[in-house]
């Protein structure tokens, strides 16, 4: 593939850009983003180009999808840093950078009613829990999305982070049910190193939130250190630790089974919270490996 960095706004220009790799049999790995990009997301890319090898092509999308936000969301403060996402596409060895705006993903409008004439991915129960319970219709958004952009990249491979693990999932259960034939990976989450992670919307924190914003990091460590006494324990040891500042508004704080089912009474769990520093929503999960509960161990 090329070394240089190609851009594409259209969809017309990504196909003329994808043609020469589609010719040439060459595999093709995806790393959606809505931009504003950290290292979070060039450790997808560098997990991406080692999915496929240096003959295998990596595209990156940067598009800030309007149907999955709410409408008393965030959507027009998201952070747009296009020429520096650029630059950093650039320096991470990305061969295509898809850039649309609004109108060329969606040509007929956004259809965020749910009877809009667009059809739209229903994401069915996984997206009534959690992040879909706090943010209803989110996931139709994304996974609408992503279905698009991954009919118009075709690739064999997509990446996408664990930080955002209830999407992770369900764009696992939409390559499979849907027959997609496109290999969804998940990557581990980068974290500062007081443990925060890495997120596009941290910027939003001023200094007292983003001090005290790693409590969330420290709670889920608390619980997974806490574990082995069992799920209650390591709920508690979690709350414990959130108890510990004011400026931390818990939306959330729950453990389910790797699938985002009931909490398991042993073995491999997943400890996720969401939670407001200020105006600013931040999310962050962690894997238990949970010890069958002792008494008194709540
Ligand atoms: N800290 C991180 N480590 C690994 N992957 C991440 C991290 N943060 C985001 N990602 C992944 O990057 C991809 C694009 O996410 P996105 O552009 O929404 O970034 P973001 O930092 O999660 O932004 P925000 O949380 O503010 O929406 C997603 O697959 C997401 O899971
Ligand atoms: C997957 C995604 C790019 C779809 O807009 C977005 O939800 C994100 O950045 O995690
Ligand atoms: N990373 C998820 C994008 C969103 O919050 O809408």
């Amino acid at each position: 593939m090329t070394t240089t960095l190609l851009r594409a706004d259209t969809r017309a220009d990504l196909a003329a850009a994808l043609t020469p790799t589609r010719l040439a049999g060459r595999q093709v790995a995806f790393v959606p983003t809505m931009g504003a990009l950290h290292d979070g997301h060039l450790a997808l890319m560098r997990h991406a180009r080692e999915l496929v090898g240096p003959d295998g092509a990596l595209v990156v999308s940067i598009f800030v999808n309007p149907l999955q936000f709410g409408p008393n969301e965030d959507l027009d403060r998201y952070p747009r840093t296009l020429d520096a996402d650029l630059d950093a596409c650039a320096g991470a060895g990305v061969d295509v950078v898809f850039t649309p705006d609004v109108a060329e993903v969606y040509p007929n409008g956004v259809p965020f009613a749910s009877d809009a004439a667009d059809v739209t991915v229903d994401p069915g129960p996984l997206a009534r829990i959690l992040e879909g319970a706090s943010r209803p219709g989110h996931f139709r958004g994304v996974l609408t999305v992503v279905a698009k952009l991954f009919g118009l990249v075709r690739p064999d491979v997509a990446v996408f982070g664990q930080k955002d693990y209830q999407q992770l999932a369900l764009l696992r259960r939409m390559a499979a049910d849907l027959c997609l034939g496109i290999e969804v990976v998940g990557a581990e989450t980068v974290r500062e190193p007081d443990g925060l992670a890495l997120s596009s919307r941290n910027r939003f924190l001023d200094a007292d939130q983003r001090a005290e914003a790693m409590v969330l990091s420290r709670a889920l460590l608390a619980a997974q250190e806490d574990a082995t006494r069992g799920a209650a324990a390591a709920l508690g040891a979690a709350r414990a630790a959130l108890r510990t500042t004011h400026l931390v508004d818990v939306d959330y704080l729950e453990i389910t089974d790797p699938d985002l089912g009931p909490t398991p009474e042993s073995g491999a769990a997943r400890m996720l919270i969401a939670a407001r520093v200020g105006s600013t929503r931040l999310i962050d999960n962690v894997a238990l490996d949970l010890g069958a509960a002792t008494e008194g161990g709540s």
